[in-house]
């Protein structure tokens, strides 16, 4: 079974296709955890003790882990979900020549998928495409204020869009039906337009919550004809309780509204 297969059942076992950003932002940690010894897994195993009923999948942002103790919460994290029984994505928008990018993907080894960045071309990405158990998310239009500046400019060559071009050759890039699209919650055009172009792609939608993006389009656009793809939210989700002293019980809530709430446009 290949990642997306994975994906499916989770959504289908957790009625959700909420994905959980695990965003563990050392300045914002609890104080009942910032103290403990690596504290963003700490802060991470209660997130997902609280979450994980209404989560399709995890994405830690590898941002948040780049140093020593971050790479073993990380390490511990990932295995924590999988022990939830919970797919991880590594959201890491990895890309480099071949025999970087072959480091790069052993990423894959803990993770369940990853996500990467297509502008570096085919070969960049091959390491990651050739592990077909494994997802492999390709930005297609991000959900940045910027992300238009080069996502859409027009190819006059190919009279469509840079985001569009990557859609259509991402689609071509599926050879083992492990390729998936990254589009923002925060572009609801645009998502429409990609899922005509990638009609069969699951998509990761970031960008509701904290970045103010649309969840009627994330949910019609992102899923695919047999429902796979998933919404993700982080800061609004595990920073719901911020200044609670049941953060971890407020996390749990934003997830089960979130996924209320996406379910309505299922
Ligand atoms: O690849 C991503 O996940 C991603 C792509 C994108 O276009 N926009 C985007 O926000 N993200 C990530 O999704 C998460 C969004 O976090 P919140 O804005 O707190 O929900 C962060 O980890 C971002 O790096």
């Amino acid at each position: 079974m290949g990642f997306f297969d994975d994906l499916a059942d989770r959504i289908d076992e957790t009625n959700s296709v909420v994905c959980v950003g695990l965003d563990p932002d050392l300045d914002r940690l609890p104080d009942d955890v910032r103290d403990a010894d690596f504290p963003r897994w700490q802060f991470n195993r209660r997130i997902i003790d609280a979450t994980h009923e209404h989560a399709a999948c995890y994405k830690p942002n590898a941002a948040f882990y780049e140093d020593p103790d971050g790479w073993t919460s990380l390490v511990e994290t990932i295995a924590y979900a999988h022990g939830k029984g919970v797919p991880v994505i590594l959201d890491a928008k990895r890309a480099d020549i071949g025999n970087t990018a072959r480091q790069y993907a052993r990423a894959l080894d803990r993770a369940d998928a990853i996500t990467v960045n297509p502008y570096l071309g085919r070969d960049s990405l091959q390491p990651f495409l050739s592990r077909e158990d494994k997802g492999v998310i390709v930005l297609c239009r991000t959900s940045n204020p910027g992300g238009k500046d080069f996502q859409n400019l027009e190819l006059a060559s190919y009279d469509e869009y840079l985001y569009e071009h990557v859609a259509r050759r991402a689609s071509e890039w599926n050879e083992h039906g492990n390729v998936g699209l990254v589009v923002g919650a925060t572009a609801p055009e645009e998502l429409e337009t990609v899922r005509e172009r990638a009609p069969d792609l699951p998509f990761l939608v970031p960008g509701v919550g904290a970045q103010g993006g649309d969840a009627e389009a994330a949910v019609e656009h992102g899923l695919t004809d047999a429902g796979v793809g998933v919404v993700n939210s982080t800061r609004g989700i595990i920073f719901a309780g911020e200044d609670s002293p049941n953060w971890a019980g407020a996390a749990g809530d934003a997830a089960r509204k979130l996924k209320k709430r996406l379910n309505e446009y299922r």
